[in-house]
């Protein structure tokens, strides 16, 4: 069954246009076109455009291996429906003109933000409703740069997006309640548990978990422990699923980055929020985790 969510106006949600397609952006675009919504999906070249696809349709190929165990004709079925949604291009301008909902999940700098949307609220519809999904930047820092803060909010996703369950909806004093409420369908139509959160730093899950990560950056700069020892203490002590450094790779040790500096401008002596030079220097090294084969570990490069 398909569920679809509401748009500000009342109007079903039927098409997303959603900006970004890396880890996050390719992971909504496959959970939206996977409940029935029409997807466009857009990214600043071709090829970054063909990679998401490529990782989107390997994604799908785990989903449907539990799915539909043992059904390699259902299995292709389901997957060629869900790409049949879904569009990918490079014009974001172009991609907003039809969407009842834009999602964007670009680099985590408000400046780049700002700017995607400053440029979309000119070319997209009135009754569209922007949503960003940044981890950490303010949302009403964010919407500033629109004349829609009524239809602006916060969609915040999980990594993996397609397994993780929660989405943090996130409203400004401006969001009206029916934009409040349809983007809170939205985040249940595509399967997700939704909580609401102010418009603080890190909402919930962020800024509790990502302190949690520098800290134990911290403790290893100090030299009381390996990046391996911790991540094994956590995994088998206090049962995550990840350690920190293991997951500090896979959200992206440039987002990581983005996340603490931006706090730190905001709260300088707040030393949950103190800067990381182990960090910083494996950012300018190129070394940004599982996304650039390499971070605190190293990967195969695909
Ligand atoms: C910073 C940001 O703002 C906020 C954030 O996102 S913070 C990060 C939040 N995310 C986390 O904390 C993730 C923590 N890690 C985990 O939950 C798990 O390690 C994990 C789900 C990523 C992988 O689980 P793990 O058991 O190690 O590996 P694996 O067996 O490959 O995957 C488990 C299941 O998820 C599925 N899966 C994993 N990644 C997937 C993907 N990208 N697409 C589809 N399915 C996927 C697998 O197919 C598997 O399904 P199955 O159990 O039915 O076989
Ligand atoms: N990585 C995580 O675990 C995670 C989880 C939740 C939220 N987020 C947030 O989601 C957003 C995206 O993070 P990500 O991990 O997917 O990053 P990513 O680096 O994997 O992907 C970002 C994509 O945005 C594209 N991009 C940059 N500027 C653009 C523009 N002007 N127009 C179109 N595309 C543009 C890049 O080419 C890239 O493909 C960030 O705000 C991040 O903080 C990340």
């Amino acid at each position: 069954m398909i569920v679809r969510a509401m748009s500000s106006s009342t109007q079903p949600i039927k098409t997303v246009a959603i900006i970004g397609s890396g880890l996050m952006g390719s992971g909504i675009a496959q959970v939206a076109a996977a409940s029935g919504h029409k997807v466009t999906v857009v990214d600043q070249s071709q090829e970054i455009v063909d990679k998401a696809s490529a990782s989107i349709q390997k994604s799908l190929g785990r989903v449907v291996k539990k799915k539909f165990p043992d059904d390699s004709k259902a299995q292709q079925t389901y997957i060629a429906d869900v790409m049949s949604h879904l569009s990918l291009q490079t014009d974001a301008v172009d991609a907003v003109k039809s969407a009842d909902l834009v999602i964007e999940a670009i680099v985590e700098n408000l400046d780049v933000k700002k700017s995607l949307f400053s440029s979309l609220d000119k070319a997209a519809p009135p009754h569209t409703i922007f949503a960003s999904n940044t981890s950490s930047i303010p949302i009403k820092d964010i919407a500033s740069s629109t004349t829609r803060l009524d239809r602006f909010g916060g969609l915040h996703f999980f990594n993996p997006v397609p397994v993780m369950k929660l989405v943090e909806v996130i409203r400004i004093p401006e969001t009206s309640d029916e934009t409040y409420s349809a983007l809170e369908a939205f985040g249940k139509a595509v399967g997700k548990t939704t909580v609401q959160c102010k418009d603080t730093p890190g909402f919930i899950v962020n800024r509790l978990l990502v302190p949690y990560m520098m800290e134990a950056v911290r403790l290893v700069e100090r030299g009381e422990a390996t990046p391996r020892d911790v991540d094994i203490a956590m995994k088998l002590g206090a049962g995550y699923p990840m350690g920190p450094f293991e997951l500090s790779d896979y959200v992206g040790l440039d987002t990581m980055k983005f996340i603490i500096d931006g706090w730190m401008e905001r709260e300088p002596n707040n030393p949950l929020f103190s800067k990381s030079e182990l960090l910083n220097k494996l950012v300018a090294e190129g070394k940004l985790g599982v996304k650039s084969g390499e971070g605190f570990y190293p990967y195969n490069k695909k």
